[in-house]
């Protein structure tokens, strides 16, 4: 050991409620339910100390061999905590190292019964090292000729079990009744009854003979979710036969692979449609583990150009804020571009006015049920998705438009504009 003035860090050093933080540093919110015994303060402050250079024993360091990249907890308002994290605590561009620290160790400590991430308030100095998205929103005129209505897509029910030339019948029905995207569900990456890369080829062919017949620009949001290096091969085969979009389960298959992704996708000029599957083991508790929120913001500092957030309770799945997230995810971040939200999930033709009304047109509305499920099958199902748009941007009311859109009026018909379990 040197001869050095020896310091010593105790977790309660990591309090300071008086404390501004600096405009360089991560500022997260969390809420805590402090342990049986442990007050907030205590509480507060073994967090702050856990995600960043502290830990429950006190510690005789020589200052001469130390950086010092203390946390503070630097405010407390009810169960809500703010904690502020020194910039250099983190490596630059590299996100697993982040949520290692402000999503760590601390969600299991005994120091608290419960504790949400629910927010964080991202500086450049961090924001910099990432890429963000590279087409977001503008996709719906880059790549499609959605214009300014909310971008259609669809994914092909049952989720898994078709086969590829199903697959791929289904996909063109839709694209011609008028959707702009067919996409893969979560769970159909490449397995025998419907391997990825005839998948690939033959979706891509129908979509090519949609486009010729409807003049419309259309693609296909084919699910690359694997390993990381199988990921990227399957990323390059995409190029390779003309796709302009992949699809990642961001949360299963990690952000350290989606970082990968998004590297490969701009060598290839591929836009990244995020699928959230298993997003709800970390959020759904509103009083424990991460929030809807915070995940979003991950994912467009990792680069996707769309997110599934929600549908503002109007479809099939138990969402937070869905308005408060699309916002946060079309604000300014330091100038990072934009992610286009995605509302999927239990959505139908009778409720898109209303989505419309809750989320605005900057949107994709995916409707897989809804689409496949109308009683006359998916080319009407379609008609009748793209007929309630067209009638919400027109600000006509959906029965009225109905009344000469034959594939509109079975669909109220049939599910009206009841919100599905
Ligand atoms: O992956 C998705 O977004 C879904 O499969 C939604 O399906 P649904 O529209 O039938 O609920
Ligand atoms: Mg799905």
């Amino acid at each position: 050991m040197s001869d050095g003035i020896m310091t010593g860090i105790e977790y309660d050093d990591f309090l300071d409620l008086g404390y501004e933080p600096a405009g360089t540093e991560l500022v997260c919110e969390f809420t805590i339910e402090p342990a049986a015994g442990m007050s907030m303060e205590a509480a507060a402050s073994r967090v702050a100390s856990e995600s960043s250079n502290g830990t429950w024993a006190a510690l005789h360091v020589d200052e001469d061999e130390l950086t010092e990249l203390g946390a503070v907890a630097c405010g407390i308002d009810g169960r809500t905590v703010t904690v502020a994290y020194p910039t250099a605590l983190f490596e630059a561009g590299s996100m697993p190292q982040i949520l290692s620290c402000i999503a760590g160790n601390i969600l299991g400590m005994k120091a608290v019964d419960s504790i949400r991430l629910e927010d964080c308030d991202w500086p450049e100095s961090i924001t910099s090292g990432f890429p963000g998205p590279q087409f977001g929103p503008s996709v719906a005129r880059e790549k499609l000729d959605a214009g300014e209505r909310p971008v259609l897509a669809t994914v092909p029910k049952p989720k898994v079990g078709l086969s590829t030339d199903a697959h791929a019948r289904i996909g063109e029905e839709a694209w011609r009744g008028g959707v702009d995207l067919l996409k893969d569900d979560e769970n159909l990456t490449d397995q025998a009854f419907n391997p990825f890369a005839d998948r690939l080829a033959e979706s891509l062919a129908a979509r090519d003979r949609a486009q010729e017949e409807t003049g419309e620009r259309k693609d296909y949001l084919v699910n690359v979710t694997a390993e990381t290096t199988e990921m990227l091969e399957r990323v390059d085969l995409v190029a390779e036969h003309g796709g302009g979009f992949v699809m990642v389960d961001v949360i299963t298959c990690g952000w350290a692979a989606v970082q990968s992704v998004r590297e490969r996708c701009e060598d290839h000029g591929l836009a990244i449609h995020a699928h959230r599957a298993m997003h709800a083991a970390f959020d759904r508790l509103d009083h424990h583990g991460v929030s809807m929120r915070v995940i979003a913001q991950i994912a467009r500092l990792c680069g996707v150009d769309h997110i599934h957030t929600g549908t503002a309770g109007l479809g099939k799945l138990a969402n937070e804020d869905t308005p408060g997230i699309n916002e946060w995810l079309t604000s300014d971040c330091h100038g990072l571009r934009p992610v286009l939200p995605v509302a999927s999930g239990g959505l139908h033709p009778g409720v898109v006015d209303q989505l419309i009304d809750a989320l605005g047109t900057d949107i994709i509305v995916q409707a897989g049920g809804g689409i496949h499920g109308h009683p006359d099958g998916t080319h009407a199902g379609a008609k009748a998705l793209r007929q309630s748009v067209e009638a919400s941007m027109a600000g006509t009311d959906l029965e009225t438009y109905a009344d000469d859109h034959a594939e509109l009026a079975t669909a109220l018909e049939k599910w009206g504009a009841e919100t599905p379990r």
